[in-house]
């Protein structure tokens, strides 16, 4: 793989608030046609971090650089704005009609008119609105209003684009179909682009990176199941809660049972993914059944697999077992079943779970 250039660098950030550094960074970058989530409590920094990385937070140090440039002066800023969107949680939508909200970046950027409406006509159809272009912006229901202004964001065809919860408090299927039209816009036309959200299935599904922020501080970063299966303390274990997640590709597909490949070894499970889909396989600790022995072949788990305790960890009235199975798979047992198991680290065991516990989410190929 070539290596990709950094779009985006910051370094050495510090932002204080009412006497208190609320941000410090040493660094942080964003590479050409990346997608990055950033995760973290309330409060943790992260719409902050988006302001910072386009002048728009007065901060006590810093640098950002766009495409190895350094951003010195109020002309380079004004210009990195141009070239990039932000869409925020709430739409911010003029009392005028969605056509003209669409075109309003596009009017400050100086288009011609005739350029205006092409464009325009794109995007509202991108996003499946062009029976609306007349409304009224005040007359839509939120998940319509959060559409126009993604439209609006993706018309100036920006090379980066900086989302802080768009989605949050919408219904689940609005929110899917806003997630897929964007996503696909995002990968048709190689943008980069930086998420805040507080959906980790969201940022799962849509990211190569995730950022794991607390207390204005990057606790953790990295691809999505390194962050989720390897939390390097308690903060990002309590706040990621520990699923397994497993890279895999979907073999197979007969009547919505899906065998999935997992680094060498087959998983069952449901649903509608075709045969190639890139996806990860989410299972959480307390459906995950530890025995010693095989255990009775007429059970109604549907993945078996022998493998060995690699770990033990308290976890108040439970223990947690990082079990080894060719595949990281955690655990959850009590103190009772792991005595009377005689559970050990190095202990041989089965690890069984139903198909129906495996929650499967697509992923972005890398
Ligand atoms: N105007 C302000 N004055 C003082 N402190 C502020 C101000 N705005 C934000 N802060 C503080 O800066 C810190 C970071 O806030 P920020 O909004 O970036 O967090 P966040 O991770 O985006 O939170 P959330 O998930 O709640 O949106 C918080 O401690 C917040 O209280």
């Amino acid at each position: 793989m070539t290596q990709q250039q950094n779009l985006l660098d910051l370094k050495e950030l510090r932002v204080d608030r009412g006497g208190v550094t609320v941000l410090d960074i040493p660094s942080f970058s964003l590479s050409e046609n990346e997608f990055v989530s950033l995760i973290g409590p309330n409060g943790a920094g992260k719409s902050t971090l988006l302001l910072s990385l386009l002048g728009l937070m007065k901060r006590q140090t810093g640098s950002v650089s766009y495409r190895g440039r350094l951003i010195d002066s109020q002309a380079d800023w004004l210009d990195l704005r141009r070239r990039t969107a932000m869409v925020l949680q709430e739409p911010l939508l003029f009392d005028s009609t969605v056509f003209d909200n669409v075109a309003s970046g596009l009017k400050l950027r100086g288009l011609g008119r005739a350029e205006i409406k092409t464009r325009v006509a794109t995007y509202l159809e991108r996003f499946n609105l062009t029976h609306m272009a007349q409304r009224s912006a005040r007359k839509l229901s939120g998940g319509e209003a959060r559409r126009v202004s993604l439209a609006r964001a993706f018309a100036v065809e920006p090379e980066v684009i900086f989302f802080d919860e768009p989605f949050a408090n919408l219904d689940p299927p609005t929110r899917q179909a806003l997630t897929e039209d964007m996503d696909r816009i995002i990968r048709d036309r190689g943008i980069a682009a930086i998420l805040v959200t507080h959906d980790q299935s969201e940022a799962l599904r849509m990211s190569q990176r995730i950022v794991v922020m607390n207390s204005g501080r990057i606790v953790q970063q990295g691809i999505p199941a390194a962050v989720m299966n390897h939390p390097v303390n308690e903060f990002v274990a309590n706040f990621v809660g520990m699923e397994t997640v497993l890279e895999g590709e979907v073999v197979s597909n007969r009547d919505q049972q899906i065998v999935v490949q997992v680094a060498g070894r087959e998983l069952d499970t449901v649903g509608d993914e075709q045969p190639g889909t890139q996806v990860y396989c989410c299972i959480r600790p307390e459906n995950v059944t530890v025995s010693v022995s095989h255990p009775d072949a007429r059970t109604s788990a549907r993945n078996l697999y022998p493998g060995r305790v690699a770990e033990v960890s308290s976890m108040g009235p439970f223990l947690k077992l990082l079990l080894d199975c060719g595949f990281p798979l955690t655990a959850y047992v009590t103190r009772e079943s792991f005595a009377n198991l005689e559970l050990s680290e190095g202990k041989e065991i089965h690890a069984s779970f139903k198909a129906t516990s495996v929650h499967l989410i697509r992923r972005r190929a890398a």
